[in-house]
């Protein structure tokens, strides 16, 4: 099988949800499901940080988070963890600067799996490209409580700078993005938004994926 189309990775990354057990306010499962009733395009399964469950329980998590994405049609992408990504079918592996390379994810998982790769600036972006990643995620674009060791904040600029670089390749904002301030990060040129507590922390999880899927598809806030 062949590598995603670009058109095709843009659409998925429109309405990025990112979680882990540490992230939820109700359960993983219940979490996930109203994301996915509120039209989330592209999940990641990220258990990170304090109190983030290892060994069977990871494993177990995983695989219900798994058929949760199958169920409702979401490709379930793993962060970090090629061989939980391996165990669990996953459709793809993100990575980070301080992970595995690209290259190696891609040569053990083949053509057809969709691989990310975090990047800050032009260089890591194209080393990323080189290296046959498919999407980049780029940030943090605002502060962000949901990862310890971010970078430095860098605003939309830097999502700027990479399209005025020329980059084209399918690539999403992350870090403190909200339904306030999303617009900004697709006006600079992102394709989506990738999202982690205004989702998995809302009061209504479904409504507000829902409206996350709204702005993105009309570039405008709602009335
Ligand atoms: C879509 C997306 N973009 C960026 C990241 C961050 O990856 P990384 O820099 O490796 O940090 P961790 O998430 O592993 O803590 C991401 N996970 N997803
Ligand atoms: C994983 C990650 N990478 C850069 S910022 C971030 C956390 C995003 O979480 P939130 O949407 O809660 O700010
Ligand atoms: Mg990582």
């Amino acid at each position: 099988m062949k590598r995603i189309d670009s058109e095709d990775m843009r659409k998925l990354l429109k309405v990025y949800f990112i979680m882990g057990s540490v992230n939820c306010r109700l359960s993983p499962a219940e979490t996930l499901s109203a994301a996915a009733d509120g039209g989330i395009t592209l999940f990641q399964f990220r258990e990170k940080g304090p109190g983030a469950l290892t060994g069977a329980a990871l494993l177990e998590l995983g695989q219900q988070l798994r058929a949760i994405c199958r169920d409702k049609r979401i490709p379930f992408i793993v962060n970090d963890d090629l061989e939980l990504a391996v165990a669990l079918d996953a459709d793809g592996v993100h990575v980070g600067q301080d992970d595995l390379p690209a290259r190696t994810i891609r040569q053990r998982l083949g053509e057809h799996k969709i691989i990310g790769v975090s990047a800050h600036n032009p260089a890591e972006a194209q080393q990323a490209i080189a290296d046959g990643a498919d999407y980049l995620g780029v940030g943090p674009v605002y502060p962000t409580s949901s990862k310890d060791d971010a970078e430095a904040v860098q605003g939309t600029a830097v999502i700027d700078t990479l399209r005025r670089s020329g980059l084209n390749i399918p690539l999403v904002g992350i870090g403190g993005i909200t339904l306030g301030n999303a617009l900004p990060v697709i006006r600079a040129g992102a394709d989506g938004i990738s999202v982690i507590s205004a989702i998995a922390g809302a009061e209504d999880i479904r409504e507000t994926a829902r409206a996350f899927g709204r702005i993105i598809q009309s570039g405008m806030l709602p009335e």
